[in-house]
């Protein structure tokens, strides 16, 4: 196509753009309405009139030449009209040569390339390329599409020496016009301005275990994201079939970053919260939090011991001894019998696929203590006894099917807590466990509680699947306090082909874990079983951790690491904070915690965060948040103290303000992984106080903001404030 001449070089240029994305929307147009012609000629060339098939080289041309306009087809139909365009980059090279890079490859009818996708070898130099190694680019241009039309350009001269006179270069650059755009509630793909240490984590081999560390607004997230559709590329098959997970610490959070793999034409990734990761064993899931020193007992190695006593103590009530009528005669099992019988099928069985190892057991016991007036043979004996009512009750009992939520609720009674766990917990720890568990049986489980019944999954064994037609009850009411308990006859009629050893969880090829500093000792192993073959991408920055014991959540992630190769990347630039921001965020963060891995904040904004010393939360929040909403585009986030968030609502409600889409008020915990262009955080010497990390719950808050950050603390100046204030 011609393209008119312009005075205004940017004119131009958007409209040699145009042209090109122009051709590359027609050939898609058209692939997509061969799509469906594809496919049905797929399915009858392979199918001859005489009904024998034809050849496989045919079938095979057929393939090769339309694949990719099918494939290109599908992932466009995934890609919908809110995404920054399906072009986005071009790379002029020093031997002449122009490539596009997009977010999926295009052919021509030719089978020459008018898009190379984002994750091919070819693109690599557009991410790579700088001007101490151009990597024979001149010149590297991203286009700022809206739908298919160029809106924008910027670009990058990489190497003067070889552009020749006619190359123009327009704008200041991709990412900080990207850094300054305004957000919403929904995370963008970085996918046109993805930057060099962040392309290598991206494009890291998969085998073993990549970790990416980084300090806030690093790119960590984004990055993994990013790395989930590069494997899926690079290696699909693998990864389609044996799937991909990806777990972030709430569903808050997945809301977040949900459109990102969709926006990069990859549908194929489960999306789970760490209370929904055992959606495969559990019909239930976790979303609330246990306060700090609960959840810290919960998560801990030290409720494992706990747990495998629990599945051991027999129920309250159950029978003390086995009695049984033989041709008159009666047989007893005493006490210690029963209890010697227990221990050895649970050293070898799982409590819910013990059952019958336990009743051939008893069996066994019974036949031994028979009294010589007993006369018949073995065979006839083992079928007198299990046709016994007598024998099938007290197995029942003595041996029920275990629910894993019907096991761990018998820790809210604070007797058997502190029993059980004797030892292990200290006698406040018990208490704060049972005290912890009242609530499962009208509130669901908390995220805690979650990875505590995956574990009493694994190790009850999975409960046999319901008979399809319900029997009554030997000797349970249907209201009895244990429901989940199966009956003799349920059991009886439960089908053999259930394998006890056959684990149910799902497994993935691949498991991104995001935030992976707050994942507890008990959580990693809950994770592990969804990967036990897998590789894994683990993102997390140990400054921003809410977990009270960071040795001990490392030596569980060392033990999933085990001997397996590990890859580390570090991302050492802060994209989302303005350099004032993080000025006095890491100044926060670095007199509690020396160590803390600091990034390099690339944006300036010119303007000081707003330390507000308040007297009225009322009046002080309205005003704050009003004037955030004037002086930023995007969303306003409320960062809380737990304590005071009903009233902030209550607040900003009460003022005309609490519908505003663009606000949202959260707690730190809340707001990982989050972001909003302006944040007001309120009190923070109650968050550092009142959240699980202390003032690392605090550096989390204060490093939200993109573009202002304002401090409220009532009364006079907050401690946590890095000067003391006059
Ligand atoms: N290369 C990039 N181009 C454009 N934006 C980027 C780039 N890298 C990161 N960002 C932006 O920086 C912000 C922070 O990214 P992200 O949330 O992934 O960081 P993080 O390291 O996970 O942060 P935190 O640890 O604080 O949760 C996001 O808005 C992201 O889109």
């Amino acid at each position: 196509m011609a393209i008119e001449s312009h005075t205004d070089p940017l004119t131009t240029e958007i409209a040699v753009e145009q042209a090109h994305v122009d051709l590359v929307y027609a050939r898609l147009g058209e692939a997509s309405r061969s799509a469906e012609q594809v496919a049905s000629a797929g399915r009858s060339l392979f199918r001859s009139d005489r009904g024998s098939y034809v050849r496989e080289e045919d079938g095979t041309g057929l393939y090769e030449r339309d694949v990719f306009a099918f494939q290109a087809a599908k992932r466009l139909a995934v890609l919908d009209a809110e995404h920054e365009g399906l072009v986005f980059g071009r790379l002029d090279r020093t031997d002449g040569e122009v490539r596009y890079v997009g977010r999926i490859g295009v052919r021509d009818d030719d089978y020459e390339p008018l898009v190379i996708d984002w994750r091919a070898p070819a693109a690599e130099p557009f991410y790579r390329a700088t001007p101490t190694q151009p990597m024979d680019v001149v010149r590297r241009r991203v286009l700022r599409c809206q739908g298919d039309r160029v809106v924008g350009i910027e670009d990058d001269l990489l190497d003067s020496e070889h552009a020749d006179g006619e190359l123009v270069v327009i704008g200041e650059g991709a990412l900080m016009a990207a850094l300054s755009r305004a957000r919403g509630h929904q995370m963008r793909d970085i996918v046109a301005t993805i930057q060099g240490e962040q392309d290598e984590a991206i494009r890291a081999p998969y085998q073993g275990f990549t970790l990416i560390s980084g300090g806030p607004g690093t790119g960590k997230t984004v990055v993994g994201l990013h790395r989930a559709a590069y494997l899926l590329y690079s290696n699909r098959r693998r990864f389609e079939s044996g799937g991909v997970l990806v777990v972030g610490p709430s569903t808050v959070f997945l809301h977040y970053i949900e459109r990102v793999l969709p926006s990069l034409g990859e549908e194929s990734v489960t999306l789970r919260s760490m209370g929904s990761v055992p959606s495969d064993v559990l019909p239930v899931t976790g979303e609330r939090p246990d306060d700090p020193p609960t959840a810290a007992v919960k998560g801990s190695l030290r409720m494992l011991p706990v747990l495998k006593r629990l599945v051991t103590e027999p129920l309250v009530g159950h029978p003390l001894e086995l009695r049984v009528v033989v041709q008159g005669q009666v047989l007893v099992l005493p006490s210690a019998t029963l209890t010697s019988i227990r221990r050895d099928v649970l050293a070898h069985h799982k409590l819910n696929a013990g059952r019958e190892a336990a009743e051939k057991a008893l069996l066994n016991a019974l036949w031994r203590s028979r009294p010589s007036e007993v006369d018949m043979e073995r065979d006839e004996f083992d079928e007198l006894v299990t046709g016994l009512a007598s024998f099938a009750m007290f197995g029942h009992a003595w041996w029920p099917t275990l629910s894993a939520t019907a096991a761990l609720r018998r820790l809210a009674d604070p007797a058997l807590a502190r029993r059980l766990s004797a030892g292990v917990l200290s006698a406040s720890d018990a208490g704060l466990l049972s005290a912890g568990l009242t609530d499962l049986e009208e509130r669901g489980p908390t995220v805690a509680d979650v990875a505590l019944l995956d574990e009493l999954v694994h190790v009850l064994g999975p409960v046999p699947p319901e008979p399809a037609e319900t029997e009554t009850s030997l000797f349970l009411d249907a209201d009895s306090e244990y429901s989940e308990i199966l009956t003799t006859a349920d059991r009886l009629a439960t089908p053999k082909e259930v394998d006890p050893f056959d684990l149910p969880h799902r497994t993935y090829a691949h498991v991104l874990i995001d935030e992976a500093q707050d994942v507890t000792p008990m959580q990693w192993r809950m994770l592990r079983r969804r990967g036990a073959s897998a590789s894994w991408t683990i993102v997390g920055d140990p400054a921003q951790s809410s977990w009270p014991d960071a040795a001990e959540t490392d030596r569980a992630l060392r033990e999933i690491i085990a001997n397996a190769p590990v890859r580390r990347f570090r991302m050492s630039t802060n994209y989302r904070s303005p350099a004032e921001v993080f000025d006095l965020a890491s100044q926060v963060v670095v007199k509690a915690y020396p160590d803390a891995d600091l990034p390099t904040a690339v944006r300036s904004t010119g303007v000081e965060p707003l330390l507000v010393v308040g007297q009225d939360l009322a009046v002080d929040v309205v005003e704050q948040v009003r004037a955030l909403l004037g002086e930023v585009a995007g969303t306003v986030g409320v960062i809380c103290p737990p304590s005071r968030r009903d009233a902030v609502e209550a607040h900003l409600s009460a003022a005309g303000l609490e519908g505003s889409e663009r606000i949202a008020v959260v707690t730190s915990t809340e707001s990982k992984g989050l972001e909003y262009d302006g944040v007001l955080v309120v009190t923070p010497d109650d968050v550092v106080a009142e959240a699980p990390g202390g003032v690392r719950s605090l550096y989390v808050a204060l490093t939200r903001p993109t573009q202002r950050l304002v401090t409220l603390d009532l009364g006079s100046p907050g401690r946590w404030r890095p000067e003391p204030q006059a």
